[in-house]
């Protein structure tokens, strides 16, 4: 069995939408929107100007900071005097580094399975060196992205590098979400949770944050380390209650976690501070719906804040293309789609008073016969209990296509999902995510392949990669951004 051309192109304008989403979350091309420079002057967002003259300093950690490096030195790159950037590893090597970029900065790659390690260690020391001694008339850029919590390891007063690690390892195992972890995190830091404030005070300190957290919370993104900490004081308590871990963490963990303080940095080291918002999953998915909309596609942004487990949520958004489907080929029981609707919401964390507007925007696709374009994003978890490979966006496309395999094909509508991480890889493997297409369950069930099978193994991955050799895999290689994941349902008139 072949794929049809149409089913081809149809693949290939989504694939299109996700990549307008992904070019506008580039760190480059959001650097270049938030700072501006002109006669001696950086403006930031529109918000804020500095006179600079030679007296910049970068500092960065996370997956996307040396796009934003690079970025910065292309525009105010003959004020700065020294980078310290601290990035995962062979994320170098994706770049072409300018030598005089490369005279100014030193970079450090590190935290192998995103878990702080002697590279970020070094980096840590050396951006803690150099950010103590800057004066007053300084300007100190520190560039935030997703993974920076790992790539900004300074464990706290007699505490050891292993004992951190096995910290992490524990509660991620454990379940923790990352508003817990980083938490812990800020505790047993001397520089997470507002504390890299203290150190470059009194130095003008702008931080440039992209975030990777759902709703954006300045304070949890790569632990907050300009942010001033909102924890209460028995936070880490909790967590080892909660958690039931107090028997299996290093003591002297047990002891910075017990111990009832949080940071008391006062305000007035924060009046020097400025942090930034420069990119976020709604800015993807604002740029998706932009371009689906260019294309002729009617459009709705679901959601910015889908969570919850892969499995699940690929059931919902299946219950969501068929409910949707089905209000688009018939104005049948609008009562009773209504109610369906609202709890199709409720699942997928879609704003309840925004039911009306999406019944609406269906009428007018029903009665236009205008091809439909729904958006989602957020970060999803997954349970890994199978020997498989697979990621939480494969996992989701699979549960979707499972739970829509006894569907005939509509004789009206195709409907296409494509869930995919921003980054470019999903879970540990080569693919950013997946298509699930009409009459994708009866090429399976030719090929001798059971979806159910493969979803119980946590294998998404090998499903889609045998499927049809592949053909409904995303793979773009690693996009040097992240900004969790993005959900892409369209519904096209045959
Ligand atoms: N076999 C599998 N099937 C599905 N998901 C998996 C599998 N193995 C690992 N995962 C998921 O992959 C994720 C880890 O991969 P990854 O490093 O991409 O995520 P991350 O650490 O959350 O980073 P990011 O947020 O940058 O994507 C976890 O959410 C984990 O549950
Ligand atoms: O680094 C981290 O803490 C996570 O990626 C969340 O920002």
């Amino acid at each position: 069995m072949f794929i049809s051309l149409e089913t081809m192109s149809v693949l290939n304008e989504i694939r299109l939408i996700y990549k307008a989403a992904v070019d506008a979350v580039r760190p480059g091309f959001l650097v270049n929107q938030a700072i501006k420079y002109s006669d001696n002057v950086v403006h930031i967002q529109g918000e804020l100007e500095l006179a600079v003259d030679r007296n910049c300093h970068v500092i960065g950690f996370g997956k996307a900071v040396l796009g934003m490096a690079l970025q910065i030195d292309k525009i105010i790159g003959q004020h700065v005097v020294k980078g310290v950037i601290s990035i995962p590893h062979g994320v170098a090597a994706q770049y072409c580094l300018p030598d005089q970029f490369l005279n100014r900065y030193t970079i450090y790659e590190g935290a192998v399975n995103n878990i702080p390690d002697e590279g970020s260690l070094k980096a840590t020391t050396e951006v803690e060196n150099m950010v103590a001694n800057l004066k007053n008339n300084d300007l100190l850029f520190v560039l935030v992205s997703g993974g920076g919590s790992a790539l900004l390891a300074s464990p706290a007063e007699g505490l050891s590098l292993d004992e951190k690690q096995k910290t992490i390892q524990l509660l991620s195992k454990s379940g923790a979400n990352i508003q817990e972890l980083n938490s812990v995190r800020k505790k047993l830091s001397r520089i997470k949770g507002g504390k890299l404030a203290q150190l470059s005070y009194p130095a003008t300190t702008i931080a440039l944050i992209l975030s990777d957290v759902i709703g954006d919370p300045l304070d949890v993104i790569a632990s907050g380390p300009t942010v001033k900490n909102k924890d209460p004081a028995n936070i880490g308590l909790d967590i080892i209650q909660k958690y039931q871990l107090g028997n299996q963490l290093p003591a002297r963990v047990v002891e910075y976690l017990s111990s009832p303080t949080t940071s008391n940095l006062d305000d007035a080291t924060f009046s020097y501070v400025h942090n930034f918002l420069i990119g976020s999953n709604l800015s993807a998915l604002q740029a998706a719906e932009a371009y689906a909309n260019q294309t002729g596609f009617a459009t709705a942004i679901l959601s910015d804040r889908i969570n919850g487990e892969a499995k699940e949520i690929g059931l919902q958004f299946a219950r969501l293309a068929r409910l949707f489907a089905q209000m688009m080929t018939s104005s049948n029981d609008q009562h009773e789609q209504m109610e369906e609707l609202s709890v199709a919401a409720e699942n997928l964390h879609i704003d309840p008073r925004y039911c009306c507007t999406l019944e609406r925007l269906v009428r007018r696709c029903r009665n236009a016969r205008k091809n439909l374009c729904l958006i989602g994003g957020g970060e999803t978890t997954v349970s890994v209990r199978g020997g498989g490979l697979g990621g939480r966006n494969q996992e989701m496309v699979l549960s979707y296509l499972v739970e829509t395999a006894v569907e005939a094909c509509l004789d009206e509508l195709d409907v296409v999902f494509l869930s995919a991480g921003t980054d470019g890889i999903d879970g540990p493997t080569s693919a950013a995510g997946a298509f699930a297409c009409p009459g994708q369950f009866a090429q399976a069930q030719a090929q001798g392949l059971n979806p159910l099978t493969y979803l119980d193994n946590n294998d998404s991955y090998h499903f889609f990669h045998l499927l049809q050799q592949g053909k409904y895999h995303l793979i773009t290689g690693p996009s040097g951004t992240n900004v969790m994941d993005i959900h892409i349902l369209c519904f096209y008139w045959k």
